[in-house]
């Protein structure tokens, strides 16, 4: 590239699911196959991703607080992580693959908590009317899988603590969002093994432009 030609503009990558999907296994694969590309890699997640994100996400999964502040508190967390490491990363040609993003806001804020869905579209329109994911993978599973997976792993937070009905709630939330925008979203069965969900990846990627 000769000098003072902007750089392509990178890739948005998200990855979402309820607590225990398998997001999280896979992130690591999938920054390897870009990398592989010869492409700038930035990996990051929310809530967090700058240190004040990092320090919201502490009060978001810790402390006990209204539905809205929890919702503006997510939402703080994404202005400063597309300010301070989306846009510059994308702006100078890199990929971001994210661990969650306003898709999980509709999920566990919305679908969860309950807070009116015509509150978020405010707060995304807000936030970022013009930046949404190039492409968003859903890991999908149902709760009981989830929840056997979180159990053999961890200590449980806020979110993860919760009954049922919160995570079927979020998982149709995502599915419906899936479902209303197929050329975004694409739906990984993450009941299959780990082996046979990386060849789906590879694919997923492979088919990038
Ligand atoms: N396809 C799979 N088959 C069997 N076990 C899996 C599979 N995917 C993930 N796991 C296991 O399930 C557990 C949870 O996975 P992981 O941490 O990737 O989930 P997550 O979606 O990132 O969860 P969270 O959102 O809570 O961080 C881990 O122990 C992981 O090894
Ligand atoms: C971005 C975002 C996240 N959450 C919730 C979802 C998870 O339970 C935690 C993050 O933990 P992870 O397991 O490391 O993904 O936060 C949320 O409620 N709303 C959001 O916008």
């Amino acid at each position: 590239m000769s000098q003072g030609t902007p750089a392509a503009r990178g890739k948005f990558i998200t990855f979402e699911g309820i607590d225990g999907a398998g997001k999280s296994t896979h992130i690591q694969y999938v920054g390897e196959l870009i990398r592989a590309r010869g492409v700038e890699l930035v990996s990051s997640r929310e809530p967090g991703g700058t240190p004040l994100g990092e320090k919201l996400r502490e009060l978001v999964l810790h402390e006990a607080m209204h539905l809205e502040t929890e919702a503006l508190l997510v939402f703080a967390s994404r202005r400063e992580h597309i300010a301070q490491v989306i846009e510059p990363a994308l702006a100078r040609g890199a990929w971001v693959i994210s661990d969650r993003f306003t898709d999980a806001s509709f999920a566990y804020q919305g679908g969860g908590r309950g807070l009116e869905l015509v509150k978020l579209d405010t707060l995304a329109n807000w936030v970022h009317p013009e930046l949404w994911p190039d492409l968003t993978i859903l890991f999908d599973v149902p709760l009981e899988v989830a929840r056997a997976r979180l159990d053999a792993t961890r200590q449980l937070d806020r979110f993860e603590q919760e009954k049922a009905d919160f995570f079927l709630a979020a998982r149709n939330e995502y599915l419906r969002r899936a479902a209303q925008e197929p050329r975004r979203f694409r739906v990984i069965d993450s009941t299959q093994p780990i082996d046979a969900i990386r060849v789906q990846l590879a694919a997923i990627v492979a088919a990038l432009e």
